[in-house]
């Protein structure tokens, strides 16, 4: 866990012990995010936070300059330059059909021409590169399966318990915390949240892709571990250095033994 103490909303500003105790814990994580490594070394890099260091900028550097890189988030994040981002819960099956669309359409998420609209002249490759650097096999176009490296690290958004005087939508960690405190309960979130994106790339990762995601630790990991070597060649479960105490789970599909596409 990160080292947050659980704080419910209804207890926020209500006692003169609970706010001692919260501006203790946040003195504490301050001094720790001051001596991370990686926090620093986000920081001279001109990440925007830690959490970016390990994802969203490194996404675009590893899949330029033809890839294109699509985040998701239930909050507002300014997303770093050559990120398209969806605002919305990803666990609402409307706003994965508006991804799904998204990445139906090949132009989305790429450079544009000076002036050009966004359909399908708008592209700065010709249809025929992006089909075929979208779709690693006939089947997979036809099946929608477009995409390489489906990546989530979504955590649940608690209640926000400070920064009420940061307006900008470029650092949002300043105002949500993402975890409760309660170890069950941010297993059980997290576990949901793994489980929708597996669901989802079940329809949109071609073969030989890849899924990677971020859990808390807990009764139903194992269940997940076991989906993930039906669904999968490879199943790595690993802890990076660059991680306080979440596991990730990587799991390279090889195309020739892709159980999801055997299936359909
Ligand atoms: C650890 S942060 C990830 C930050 C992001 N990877 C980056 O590089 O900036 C976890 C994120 O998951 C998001 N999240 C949690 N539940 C979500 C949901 N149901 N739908 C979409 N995003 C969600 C949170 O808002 C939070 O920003």
């Amino acid at each position: 866990m990160f080292g947050l103490f659980s704080i419910r909303p209804r207890a926020i500003g209500s006692s003169g012990l609970f706010n001692q105790i919260r501006k203790a814990s946040s003195k504490r994580w301050q001094a720790r995010q001051q001596k991370d490594q990686f926090t620093r070394e986000a920081a001279v890099q001109g990440l925007k936070s830690r959490a970016a260091f390990k994802l969203l900028q490194v996404a675009v550097s590893r899949t330029q300059p033809n890839g294109r890189v699509l985040g998701v988030d239930i909050i507002p994040a300014q997303p770093p330059k050559g990120v398209s981002t969806i605002q919305g819960n990803f666990l609402a099956p409307e706003i994965q059909e508006y991804i799904q669309d998204f990445l139906r359409n090949p132009n989305r998420g790429r450079p544009r021409q000076p002036g050009a609209i966004d359909d399908a002249s708008s592209s700065l490759l010709e249809p025929a590169d992006v089909a075929e650097a979208d779709a690693a096999r006939p089947d997979d176009a036809k099946m929608e399966r477009t995409v390489d490296v489906v990546l989530s690290d979504m955590s649940a958004p608690w209640y926000q318990t400070s920064g009420f005087w940061k307006r900008s939508l470029s650092n949002p960690y300043h105002r949500m915390m993402n975890t409760s405190g309660n170890n069950f309960r941010d297993h059980a979130g997290s576990m949901d949240l793994c489980n929708a994106a597996l669901q989802f790339s079940s329809k949109v990762l071609k073969a030989g892709g890849h899924f990677v995601c971020k859990f808390y630790q807990g009764a139903e990991d194992k269940e997940l571990e076991k989906q993930l070597k039906d669904m999968f060649q490879r199943v790595h479960r690993l802890k990076p250095e660059s991680s306080r105490s979440v596991r990730l789970v990587h799991i390279p599909q090889n195309s020739t033994d892709h159980r999801l596409n055997k299936r359909n």
